[in-house]
Parts: structure tokens; sequence; C-alpha cells
């Protein structure tokens, strides 16, 4: 008996050392230890706060009821109350309250439109670079598109490759859109799978998408494509250009400096992308309540333009279509005739185009005809945006924009009356709305912890010296210009993922995943 009491006896010991000391490295790791309650060494942690249990208040907290003065409760990544009285923090430990004083606290920015371009394009972006860079602009959430990565997200199989490329890389949360294209179209099956599979939705485009793997896709493919859809009730989100080579742009095409902003322009009219919106339009009457298309839901990414098309697609929506509109910051900030010859880093699909159809985009937004705004942010390595030849026609489309959403969309919206509630419905709940991620985008009790907290009046120069997280700084579209609204702090669920300027050093952001 005794001799098998000495023989269990360190072993025994030897498990409850064991398990103590896993407990202890997961709890100080969760930061929720019973042991542990000073602040954490931020090296490999999710959040550079001590605290899983916190107050943060302010004298400008965005509620959907409005701004008011109090403090917002958050524990385990969630709000778990929201209180009025600024100083009013219930039973709260002083050292657990955060202060803003009068910075304005609202939900994350969610921006459903960036290219990342992980796993393959690495050298373009990548879910380090850009969620670092989406964390420092307030954006708490993305959707990252099926292309530019390599190879595309066109399948189960290839929605896996992504997902194993983004592990431990996301600074904030990510959703992923799959692609739309012949192959699928035509073999559902293959479509199937990518839905289940989780991808909030499907892409597709109706030109080339300057992408090989990525073939474009007629209004036949997509035909094919929307019954699938409607059944997991997913939305179909479109790249709208039809590419129509009228005679007048051949003619153009002999005598055209490529270095001019303006040969670029004319060779993407506005007819393009009515074309293809007058196609979407013919198939989205039968998504009404009762048509044969019920359940389905076509988004048109990226609106440039202002006239015809838009109205093309109030009338769809005034005639109930399930239909919506996004359009991007770049398109709201700029006008054609402000590009100098041989910026190539404003050249994107479809083309920026002149101050009066700007001005009617601005409209829109204001009047509620425009559902949310995104980045289409869509980089690329400095030698295929040919700075240095200048040339538009040759030079890699896609605009750099997603560390500056809130600061670029807010210094150029308040001048022309945008309000800070709008920007906000226009950043976090519709596009939450519309991507199916409603546990997103609001602060109120049950909500994601998703928050920024930024100074709307605070200006700063986009230089050299400005601090941009993005792969390559030098392409962003916003360098050179001053804006207001300078990011503070950043909450993921809860984790202040960026605080002044430095962000907690592990990537805790999760992918979502649709059910
Ligand atoms: N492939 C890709 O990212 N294309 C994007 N770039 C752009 O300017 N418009 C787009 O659709
Ligand atoms: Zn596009
Ligand atoms: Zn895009």
């Amino acid at each position: 008996m005794d001799n098998f009491v000495w023989r269990v006896l360190p072993l025994f010991a030897l498990l409850v050392a064991f398990v103590t000391f896993f407990y202890l490295q997961d709890s100080y790791k969760a930061q929720f230890s019973p042991f542990i309650k000073l602040p954490v060494d931020d090296d490999n942690e999710c959040s550079l706060l001590p605290f899983r249990h916190y107050w943060i208040s302010s004298k400008r907290i965005l509620t959907p009821q409005g701004f008011i003065s109090g403090s917002v409760e958050i524990n385990e990544g969630k709000i778990v109350s929201v209180v009025e009285g600024y100083g009013k923090q219930g039973n709260s430990r002083q050292e657990e309250v955060i202060d803003y004083g009068e910075a304005v606290v609202m939900p994350g920015l969610i921006d459903v439109h960036v290219h990342l371009d992980e796993p393959g394009r690495t050298e373009w972006e990548g879910f380090v670079t850009g969620t670092r860079a989406a964390a420092a602009g307030g954006v708490t959430t993305v959707v990252d598109m099926p292309l530019n990565n390599h190879p595309t997200t066109v399948s189960k199989e290839t929605l896996e490759l992504k997902l194993e490329a983004a592990n431990k890389k996301l600074h904030v949360d990510a959703g992923f859109w799959g692609g739309l294209v012949p192959e699928n179209a035509l073999n559902t099956s293959i479509l199937d799978g990518l839905l289940s599979a989780g991808v909030l939705g499907v892409k597709s485009f109706m030109c080339p998408s300057g992408i090989n793997d990525f073939p474009m896709t007629t209004i036949d493919h997509i035909k094919e494509g929307l019954p699938v859809l409607a059944k997991y009730k997913r939305p179909l989100i479109v790249h709208a250009e039809i590419q129509l080579d009228s005679e007048s742009h051949s003619e153009l095409k002999d005598n055209r400096d490529p270095r001019v902003y303006l040969t670029y322009l004319n060779t993407r009219p506005p007819s393009w992308e009515q074309a293809a919106i007058k196609e979407l339009v013919g198939v989205t009457k039968d998504t009404i309540v009762g048509g044969p298309l019920e359940g389905a839901h076509v988004h048109i990414v990226h609106l440039s333009d202002s006239s015809l098309s838009l109205d093309m697609i109030k009338e769809a929506k005034r005639r109930g279509d399930s239909i919506s509109v996004e359009t991007c910051s770049h398109y709201l900030a700029f006008s054609s005739e402000e590009i100098p010859d041989g910026d190539t880093r404003f050249k994107c699909s479809p083309p920026i185009r002149d101050a009066h159809n700007r001005e009617k985009l601005r409209e829109a937004v204001l009047e509620g005809h425009i559902d949310f705004l995104t980045s289409d942010h869509s980089p690329t390595v400095p030698e295929l945006k040919l700075l240095e030849e200048g040339d538009f026609l040759r030079a890699w489309g896609g605009i750099s924009g997603l560390q500056f959403d809130l600061p670029v969309t807010w210094s150029y919206g308040k001048k022309y009356g945008l309000t800070l509630e709008q920007l906000s419905l226009l950043w976090s709940k519709k596009p939450a709305a519309f991507a199916g991620i409603e546990s997103k985008g609001t602060i109120a009790v049950g909500y994601h912890a998703d928050i920024v907290v930024w100074q709307p009046e605070v200006e700063f120069d986009v230089n050299e010296n400005y601090p941009i997280f993005l792969k390559h700084p030098s392409l962003s579209a916003y360098m050179g210009t001053r804006l207001s609204g300078k990011v503070l702090d950043t909450f993921v669920r809860g984790n202040l993922v960026f605080k002044e300027g430095k962000h907690a050093s592990a990537a805790c952001g999760v992918p979502i995943l649709a059910k």
C-alpha cells in the first residue's frame, strides 16, 4: 500500500503542476485571470487594455437614438449597457473607466469592399498590412474580395486557402465574398459548395476584371447563379460595366496622350455602366415579393455614373426590386478636372468623372439613394501603377484608400452637408445589415463592442511622415491631402487593437462565415 502511494503521489503532484501552469497561461492570455490583475505586457496580446470588463465614457457617443453623453459598458467583447449621464458608470472602479471627454465614440466602420490580395499577391497588400491599416483608420470589419488573390476565391477549396492564409493575420474581423464566374455559374454544385462554406455572397464582373483567373460573366451567367443565391438569401454583388467599343472611341485612339487623365476617362464612358445596369434591372424585376426570383438580391458596387445609371437604380427600388448600390470615397472626394497629368494613383474603374457628376453623386448620398460607402481598396505594386511613365492607359486600375475611409468621407462630406449620424449609418449599420453581420455596426446592448474613438475636428496632413500602415504608402490616393478626423483608438470585440498610433501585437480578428 505504502509503495503504491509513493509511486502515485509524484505523478499526481506533476499533474497538478501541469494543470495549474496551463490554466495560468491561458487565463493570462485571455486577460481574465483571477490571479493577475496587473496591466499585461502587450507582446503577443490581443488588446492594449488589461481588462475585459470596462467602461468607455464620452460626451459624444453615437447610439441609434442619436448622440448621448454617457458611457458604454463592455464585457467579454460585447456591449452590456449604455448609460446616459457623463461620469455615471454605476459601480465601476475608477481604473476601469476610459474617459474620452469630447472625442466621438462611434460604431467601428465596416468596409465591405476591399482587395487584400492574399493568398498569392501579398506583394500587393496582404492581410497583415491591410487589417493593420484598417484598425488605424477605425475600420473594425472588412469584407475581402474574391479576386486579385491567387487562386481566386471561386470554390469551397479556394475559400479554404483564403481562410488558411488569413489565420493569425487579421487585426480586425473579416468576412469574405466568393466569386461568380462562368465555371461555377454553369456548374451550380460548385457555387453551392462555395456558399455552404461560408462566403457572405458572391461577386461578378460584367467586363474583364484585369485578373486572368477571374473571367467575366454575362447576364446569362448571372441568371444561372441568382436562384442559388436566393436559396441562401445572400447577395450577388456586381462590377457593373459592359465594354462597348463605339466608333467614336476608336477614332480617339490614334491621337491620344496616355498621360492625360481625360484620355483614360474617354475610354470608359458612363454608357458602360448604364449598359450593365440596364441588363441588371431587367433581371431584378423578378426579385420583387412574389416574383420568380424572390429571395435574390443584386448589389451594384462602386457606382460612379450619377446620371442614367442612378435613375435606373432608383426606379428599380421604387417598384420594389431587391437591389442596392454603393459608391466609394474617391468618387465623392475627387473630380476628373483635378487629376494631374500622369498621376495614375487616381486610375480606377469605373473612372472618377467630372465635378458635375460628383455633385449629383453627393446629392444622391444625402438623399439616401446610395445604400452605403466602401473604399474599393485595390492596390498593387508601384511598378504596375507606372507612376514614372504616368501612362493612364496601361497602369493598374485600382485606388488605395482603406486607411482613410473615415477622415476622407468626413472631410469632404461635412462640406456638402453630411452629418455624423448619416456618415455612421453609411459606414456601419447599413453595410452590416447588407452583409448579414448584424451583431456589428451599432452601439447598443448585445452588439459586438466594435468601436472607433475619433476627433472629427482635428486636422492632419497625409504626407511622407504620416504613419500609413498599408503595404505601399506612396500609392495612397490621399497622400498630399489635408484631412479632418483623427482616429484615436479602435476596439474590435472589446479588444483595444489600436491606440494612438500603436497596434496590439497579436492579430486577434476573426473570420466571419455565413451559416
Ligand atoms: N481587379 C480589381 O481589383 N479591379 C478593381 N479596380 C478598380 O479600379 N475597379 C475594380 O473593379
Ligand atoms: Zn470592380
Ligand atoms: Zn473592387
